[in-house]
This record gives C-alpha cells, structure tokens and sequence, in this order.
C-alpha cells in the first residue's frame, strides 16, 4: 500500500514566543506532523532547538501531531537519548554527517556504513523511528544498505541546502525523489526545502508522500488555506 499523504510544517518559521498556538493552528488546519529542525551551529552555521523545547512542544501538542525531528547536528549519535526523552517521534539525521563518502560516492565505505547502522539501531532501540537525510549532494544509492538491512522508516530528501528556511527549491532534486520512489515503494519519503504552491506538485508527482513547508506555511495570510494547497498537490499525485 502507498505510504499515506503527510504534512509536516517546519516550525523554524513559527514564532518562538507564541510556539505552542503555532504548532496548534497547524494541527487543527490538518497537518498530521510537526517539523523540528535541530542546528547545532557547527554541521551548519544556525542554532535552533534542542531537547528542552521538544519537551516542551510535545507537552502541548501530545498525541495530535507526531514530532518529525531533523537533526543538522555534526554527532547524531550523541542526541539520541535525549530527543527521545524529550518526545520525539521521528530522528532524522544527516547521513553525511556519519558517513561523509556518501558525498563523493554512490556507496558508502564499510567503516561508516556500520557507524551509520549503529546509529539507526540506537535510534530504534530508543524508541522512534529511524530517518536518514541526503543533501544535495549526498548520492541516493547510498541508502541502500541501511534500507536492506531493515533500518530506515523515512528518507529525507533535502531539496535545499541545509541550514536556513526560506530558500529556493532546488528542481534538480526531483530525479533524486523519482528514483527513490522506483526503488521503494512502500518507504516514507520526505522532501524538505523550498515547498510552496508553485513546487509542491513536482515533489509529490516525483513521488513525495511526506511535504516539509515552512516559510510558505507560516508566511502565509492564512495557514489553514496553505495546508489545504499542499495536501490537495499530495492527493492529486496519488490519485
Ligand atoms: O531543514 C531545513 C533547512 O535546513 C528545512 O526544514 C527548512 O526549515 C524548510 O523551510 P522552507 O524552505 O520551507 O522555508
Ligand atoms: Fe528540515
């Protein structure tokens, strides 16, 4: 069966102060998921949320949305714990940031492939499920071993670079979606970067089922209508 149609607005373009009321207005306009996006001002040059504020936001939003947590973080390994004691749901991490060769090569070199399936096994063990982001540049081949061996629920595909909200979708991605759709039917797949009215049809065409929006969510005059329009692009693709 395909995997269902999920929206997941990025809360790095809610207001912080209000956290709480934004997250809320989300889940009552029908998005399914939150997005976390977690920088630790090293893997990229921002600083956003940790676990403390996970805590918080779970406390909120309890079972009515799942926390869909993206870590930009140079050591995903360290955080596990702690984001799965805060709440998390979903720990997605950069595969570069364990396993740098899947930059320059369709395969992954045995030593960080098994840091990579480590990682994936504590973040289970740990109780969410198990995400692994590529970004621009990160081969989709790569992902295959980890897939094979039982690890991934989701597959994030970065469709900008990684550290800020509010850039322009990258349309060269689009294969990247394609391809890993062909090659996993059943799999969650996220695209995340630059979503808005005018690219959303061709992430989810390519094969998307999972949307990330935050600039267009939060910019939007009325978030509700936003929502509506993405997941309307994500049910066309599946019709
Ligand atoms: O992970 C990232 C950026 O690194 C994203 O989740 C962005 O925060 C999405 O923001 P928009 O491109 O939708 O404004
Ligand atoms: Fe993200």
């Amino acid at each position: 069966m395909a995997p269902a149609a999920v929206i997941s607005p990025s809360i790095l373009s809610a207001d912080f102060a209000n956290l709480a009321p934004e997250a809320k207005k989300c889940i009552q306009a029908g998005a399914q998921w939150l997005h976390v996006d977690v920088m630790d001002g090293h893997y990229v040059h921002n600083l956003t949320i940790g676990p403390p504020v996970v805590k918080s936001l779970k406390a909120a939003v309890g079972t009515s949305a799942v926390l869909d947590c993206h870590l930009m973080v140079t050591e995903p390994t360290e955080w596990v714990d702690d984001f799965a004691k805060a709440g998390a749901d979903i720990f997605t991490f950069q595969l570069d940031a364990v396993a740098p060769s899947c930059l320059t090569s369709e395969t992954v070199i045995p030593e960080e492939l098994e840091k990579a399936k480590a990682l994936m096994k504590a973040i289970k063990g740990a109780g969410m499920k198990a995400g692994v982001c590529l970004r621009p540049k990160a081969a989709a081949a790569c992902v295959a071993p980890l897939v094979e061996a039982g690890l991934v629920d989701l597959i994030l595909v970065l469709t900008v670079e990684p550290g800020f909200g509010g850039q322009a979708f990258m349309p060269e991605m689009v294969p990247k979606i394609e391809a890993l759709r062909k090659a996993y039917p059943d799999m969650d797949i996220e695209v995340d970067g630059g979503i808005k009215d005018s690219t959303v049809g061709a992430a989810a065409k390519a094969g998307a089922n999972v949307v990330v929006a935050g600039s267009y969510v939060f910019g939007a005059s009325d978030l509700k209508a936003a929502v509506s329009t993405l997941q309307a692009a994500l049910d066309a693709a599946a019709a």
